[in-house]
Parts: structure tokens; sequence; C-alpha cells
């Protein structure tokens, strides 16, 4: 039944036995209460939200739109809600969570059903506001997305330019190519939907592989540019339909047989457009139809590298002044040491650091379900194969085109030839001390924000070694927030890796600082490898 605000579920109050807030900028500001905290689903405002009240005091700051946030259960009874910041703070966030403790796990469980619910009408039934009006019904992307965000991404990608550089990408390209056309048996007559096309190149090599009609979805400009190098191809032309709209909105003739599309951001999963396949997957594959590629797989391992690790401190040494023009700088110092840290440096890196060999989290494009991408929890344990100082977690990723006549896999392994995607490290502010043979465990726990990134937890400890170790005792640990939206281009970095790896990190310290090579890139840009002077190498 529909009440005033047009949702099938009339207001809904819990009382919880406290609320805290975990802020973008603090892990651990809270405002927990002693007496007892009412949830209230409403859409008063003309937009579905959890507010939470006290002593009938509404809690400034912790409401959250329903409709962009995310529900995490962190035990039987805690939660944790992640949403956007939609506070009257002006402070650039993308997200902020609030951990609801309740008072059993029958109100755990009611409460998750009721806020399942509420996101399930706002996403499909749109809102009535009070005023009977009926906002315009959003779509799954558009409730994920921060509109700002997706305005710059797809600015981005309408460049040519910008498309050139994937396309300069003969790695990249070069594999497409070669698993679509070894693989003609499994386009050969079939519909294809191209997820995200771009210029319409793999709408192109789909063609060429004999498909009988490529459905081209591009929701940027470019899909006009698209439609302008199909129609300039004409033996292929007529066999292809260029789409402009999101995956997530718009509408196609048939099902598809095949789909084939390049989703894949730094470390796979940054640009969340994985997240716009499996949607593709479930709105127009058909059941058991294949898809191009069908398994990603991040690969990670504990790497050793004093040059990174001292020209990452050594940025923050700035603020360590005490005389800039007569002002003490150093206030700041922590902050821009521990947002130095923060940034996910990517550059493609001597396989010899690496301090254990990898191991890999694998996604089934397959059979993982949209929502399973908004939070990845990685598991860690290696064994260091050298004594050595641990800087932090190397990360790269491959993905597999599972073709009924070859399988290829497209690597951007360390060593292997670079793709514009480099690899990626995620460098702790604290090194740890292994001896070969001990174990390193951690966690990578990786939560999507609207933003299309995500934000990064990672720690890593040393077991207990030798003999008479403690079983399972851990001897240090580090551990490091990272957000994979801002990453350090580190391509034009001089890279010599021959001084000893044992050098102690005070005397690097000490010595000249490595001049940075900063990139005046825009937000959009630095979700891929974009400018030229940092381009793929070419073959
Ligand atoms: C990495 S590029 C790949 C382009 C092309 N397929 C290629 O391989 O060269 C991804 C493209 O997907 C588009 N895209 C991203 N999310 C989308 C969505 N939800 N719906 C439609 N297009 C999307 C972007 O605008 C971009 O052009």
């Amino acid at each position: 039944m529909d009440d005033s605000s047009g949702l099938k579920h009339k207001e809904l109050e819990f009382t919880l036995a406290a609320v805290s807030q975990l802020s973008s900028s603090s892990l651990s500001s809270s405002s927990s209460s002693s007496s007892s905290v009412i949830a209230r689903f409403s859409a008063d405002s003309g937009v579905a939200e959890l507010r939470f009240h006290r002593d009938s005091e509404f809690i400034d700051g912790f409401n959250v739109d329903i409709g962009t946030s995310q529900l995490f259960k962190l035990g039987p009874v805690q939660s944790l809600c992640v949403s956007e910041s939609s506070g009257a703070s002006k402070e650039k966030s993308y997200s902020r969570a609030v951990t609801i403790q309740f008072r059993n796990e029958d109100e755990s469980r009611d409460f998750h059903s009721a806020f399942e619910q509420w996101q399930k009408d706002v996403i499909q039934a749109g809102i009535h506001l009070p005023n009977g009006a009926i906002a315009a019904s959003k779509s799954k992307f558009d409730y994920k997305i921060e509109p700002s965000s997706a305005k710059m991404y797809f600015h981005y990608y309408g460049q040519l330019l910008h498309q050139q550089n994937m396309l300069q990408d003969y790695v990249r390209t070069g594999t497409y190519y070669a698993a679509v056309i070894e693989n003609r048996v499994d386009f050969t007559g079939r519909v294809v939907v191209d997820v995200g096309a771009g210029s319409g190149i793999l709408s192109l090599f789909a063609a060429q592989a004999g498909a009988k009609h490529v459905y081209a979805v591009e929701a940027s400009e470019m899909a006009e540019y698209a439609r302008k190098l199909i129609a300039g191809n004409p033996a292929l032309a007529q066999r292809i339909t260029v789409i402009k709209g999101k995956v997530e909105e718009v509408e196609l003739a048939e099902k598809a047989d095949i789909l084939i599309s390049e989703p894949m951001g730094t470390l796979l999963v940054n640009e969340r457009m994985l997240e716009s396949y499996i949607i593709a997957r479930d709105r127009f594959l058909v059941p058991n139809g294949k898809m191009f590629p069908s398994i990603g797989r991040i690969h990670m391992a504990p790497f050793s590298d004093e040059y990174l690790f001292v020209e990452i401190a050594n940025k923050a040494l700035f603020w360590q002044q005490q005389n800039y023009y007569g002002v003490d700088l150093t206030p700041l110092y922590g902050s821009a040491f521990q947002g130095y840290f923060s940034q996910p440096v990517v550059d493609a890196f001597d396989p010899r650091l690496l301090v254990s060999p990898p191991l890999c989290h694998v996604i089934d494009f397959n059979e993982i379900k949209e929502e399973d991408l908004f939070e990845i929890d990685i598991p860690l344990k290696f064994i260091a194969s050298v004594g050595t100082r641990v800087h932090g977690l190397a990360c790269w990723f491959d993905v597999l085109f599972n073709g009924s006549a070859v399988q290829r896999w497209l690597t951007t392994a360390p060593g292997a030839p670079t793709t514009h995607w480099y690899q990626i490290r995620c460098v702790l502010s604290q090194p740890i001390y292994v001896m070969a043979g001990q174990e390193i465990t951690g966690r990578l726990h990786m939560i999507a924000h609207n933003a299309q990134s995500y934000t990064m937890y990672l720690s890593l400890s040393a077991k207990m070694w030798g003999p008479g170790a403690v079983q399972g005792g851990i001897l240090q640990t580090s551990s490091g927030k990272l957000d994979l939206k801002e990453p350090y281009y580190r391509m034009s970095q001089p890279q010599s890796y021959t001084m000893a790896q044992d050098q102690q990190p005070q005397q690097l310290l000490q010595a000249q600082a490595i001049p940075i090579h900063t990139e005046d890139l825009d937000e959009a840009e630095l979700l891929r490898q974009p400018s030229e002077n940092t381009g793929p190498q070419l073959q």
C-alpha cells in the first residue's frame, strides 16, 4: 500500500542500542549513546532517508540516503551503513559510515529486511514527493554514483584522445582482437552486445568475426564518433547498431548470445564499470551466454622498495619547514604524510621487488552479483622468500577470454609487456621486517564509494618466526587506508634498483630528495593512465 511518499512501506521506526559515525577524516569520531536511539525510515523530504533520533532530537549529520547507501552486517547485532555524505558539511567526502548496534538479533534481521525493501522500492518506483509530484525514476547507476563523478567520467570518455590512448595500448587491443578473431566460432551468426563500446572498436572486431548483429551501447558522447567510425566501415556497418545510453537504462530489441566489454580499471575494479558489465549480463544475456572476458583475477604480493618508500615519505618533508615566509608549516606535516601514503602508486615495477609468490582473488563475471562488488574483502597470507623490509602490497590483474576455440589471458603483471594499467602498489607508512620463510598475514578490504572507486584498507602482519615462537603470534602489524580514486602516477620517475634493499630508511631520508614529477591531471583523467608522456609503452 502506498503512503504519501509513494513508497509501498509506511514510515518505520527501530529502537537501537547505539549508533556511531565513522567519517572519512577520522576512523573513530563517534557519537554513541547511553540513552537509546531511534532509527526512522522516512521519505518526508522527498528522498528516502534513514534518520537517527535521540530523546526525540534529530542527530545531525547521521541521516543516510537509502538510495545511495549500502548496509553490511558486521556481526549478529552490529551493522555498518556506508553512504554518500549528505549532511551540512561542505567538505568533500565520498562516503561515510554509520555503525549500528542492535539490541538483539531479531531486531537486526528486521532492520536489514526493511532497509532492503525500502531500497528496492526507491530504485524500482522512484519517489513520490509530498506534493504529489513524482521524482524521476533513477537507474541503478544514478543511485550509486555521485552525479559530478559520472559527469566527469563520461566527459573523459567522450574525447577521442582518451579512446586513442586505449586503442594505442597494443597489448590490450591486440589481445582483444586475437581473442575475438581466434574464436570466430563464438561470434559467427550470434547476437553480441558491446558493453561500453567507446569508439566501437570491439563491435567492429565482433562484426569481423561474423556476428549476426552487434549492439554497441555507449553512454558518453563517444557514441556519435562510434557511429561515424562504423559508418565509415560499410562492410561491417549494417550489422552494428550504436545505442547511446547507459547499459543500466537502455532497452534492446533482442537478447544477446555473447557480451563483449573492456570494463577494467586500475586494479580491475576502479571506475566500478564491472558492475555495469554484470548488470548488462542480467539484463541482456541469454541463459548460459558467453562473456568476453569471463573471469578477472586480482593478484597480490608483498614488495620491498626502499626508493619508493623514501620518495613518498620525503614528499611530506615540505611541511616540516618552521619558517616558510615566516609561517610554521609543521602543524600540517602529519596530515600531509598520511595523505601521501593514502595514494596507491601506479607504475611498472621490477618483479624482483616481490617478497613472496603472489596470491590471487578470482572474480567470475558469469556468477558474481553486482552487490558482491560493493565490498571486496581479501584475506592475505604469504611466505617471505627473502629476509627484507616489506613496504606494502603490490597488485595487478588479468582477465580471461574463455573462447570455445582458444583461451587467452590479458595480463597486467609486472615483467609482462606493459599495459596502460601498469601495476599498483599500496605503500605502508610503517615497513615490517621479515625473515626468509616467515609468514606474512593481513587483509585487503575494499569498500566501493560513489565516486566510482574504492576506499582500500590494508593491513600486513609478520607472524612469529623461528624456534620457540609462539604459535600464531604476531610480531609487527602495519596498516593503511588508501583511495583508489587518487593514485600517484609515477611512470616518469627514474627507475633504479641497483642499491642494496637493506639500506636504512633514515639514511635515505637524508639523501637528496628525488625530483617529483607532478602532472596536472584532472580527477577523471586519474581513473585511467591518461597523458601522452606517460602513455603505454608501444610494442
Ligand atoms: C574502458 S572504455 C572501453 C572502450 C572500448 N570498448 C574499447 O575497448 O576501446 C569503457 C567505455 O565504457 C563506457 N561506459 C562506462 N560505463 C558505462 C555504462 N554504464 N553504460 C554505457 N557505457 C558505459 C565509457 O564511456 C567508455 O567509453
